[in-house]
C-alpha cells in the first residue's frame, strides 16, 4: 500500500533523512522508533507532502506520491495526526468531529457514532469543548478527527507523548481496535514497548536512516540490539 524508497529530506541546507527506504502492506501497521531528534516526524511529514522529499520515491496504492501538496496527499487517502494535538479547543468534542467529516473512496466509512465506539471518552465528554479535556482525550480527538476524513492509510506521529501509562493503555486499545478495522498505520514513537502493543514490525531509526527492521516477534528477542540502537 505504502512503498518509501531511498527518501532523502533536508530542512533547508541541513540533510535529515539520509535514505528511507520500507513498505507497508495494506491491513499491517508498523512503527518508526528512535530517540528524540533522530528523523521520525521528518519521514512521516516527508510521505505526507508537508516537508517534500529532495530524493526519492513515495508510491502510495501504486501512484507516485512524492512532490503532490499535502492536501492532494490527503485527498488521496492518507490522514496525518500530529504530535501537537490539533483540535478547535473553543468548539465542544461533537463540533470538532462534525466538521472535520468527509466521507472517504473505498476505505473505512467514518461516522461520529463509529467514532464514539472507539473513544468511548469522547462519547462521554461530546458536550465539553476540547479546550477542557485532559491530554488523552484530546490525543483521541485530534485521531477521531483525522479518521472522521475517512483515511486507508494513518500517520501517527508520537501519539502516546506525555499521557500516562493508563492513557497509554486506552489508547493501545483504540488503536488494535482501528487495526481490526482494517485501517493500515505508520506510527512514529519512543517507546519501544508502546511500538511492540501495536505494531507488525518496527523500524529503528537512528542520524535519519533505519538502522534494524523486523517483526515485532524478532524485536522482542533482538533487545539487546534494539537497546544498542536506542542507547544515547
Ligand atoms: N523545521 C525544521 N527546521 C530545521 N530543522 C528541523 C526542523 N524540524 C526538525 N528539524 C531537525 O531535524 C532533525 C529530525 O527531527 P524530527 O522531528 O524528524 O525527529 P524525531 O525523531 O521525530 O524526533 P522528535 O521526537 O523530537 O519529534 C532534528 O535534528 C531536528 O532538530
Amino acid at each position: 500500500m505504502l512503498e518509501c524508497s531511498d527518501l532523502v529530506t533536508h530542512y533547508d541546507a541541513a540533510q535529515i533523512l539520509f535514505g528511507v527506504s520500507f513498505s507497508l502492506e495494506k491491513g499491517r501497521s508498523a512503527c518508526l522508533i528512535g530517540r528524540n531528534g533522530v528523523g521520525k516526524t521528518t519521514c512521516l511529514r516527508s510521505i505526507m507532502g508537508l516537508t517534500p522529499p529532495s530524493s526519492g520515491a513515495v508510491t502510495f496504492e501504486s501512484a507516485p506520491i512524492a512532490g503532490l501538496p499535502a492536501f492532494r496527499i490527503a485527498q488521496r487517502g492518507i490522514g496525518f495526526v500530529p504530535e501537537d494535538r490539533r483540535i478547535f479547543p473553543d468548539l465542544t468534542v461533537e463540533e470538532n468531529l462534525m466538521i472535520a467529516e468527509r466521507p472517504g473512496e473505498g476505505g473505512v466509512a467514518w461516522s461520529i457514532r463509529k467514532a464514539y465506539d472507539v473513544f468511548p471518552p469522547l462519547y462521554d465528554f461530546r458536550a465539553r469543548q476540547g479546550g477542557y479535556l485532559s491530554g488523552g482525550q484530546q490525543q483521541m480527538l485530534t485521531i477521531a478527527r483525522t479518521l472522521m476524513g475517512s483515511p486507508r492509510l494513518l500517520l501517527l506521529d508520537e501519539p502516546t507523548e506525555g499521557l500516562s501509562p493508563l492513557v497509554v493503555r486506552a489508547l493501545e486499545q483504540a488503536i488494535l481496535r482501528l487495526k481490526e478495522e482494517g485501517l493500515t498505520m505508520l506510527l512514529a514513537a519512543q517507546d519501544v514497548n508502546f511500538a511492540h502493543n501495536v505494531a507488525d514490525e518496527v523500524y529503528v531509526m537512528n542520524r535519519g536512516a533505519i538502522v534494524y527492521r523486523g517483526t515485532v516477534a524478532e524485536a522482542k528477542s533482538a533487545t539487546d540490539e534494539l537497546r544498542a540502537h536506542l542507547a544515547v
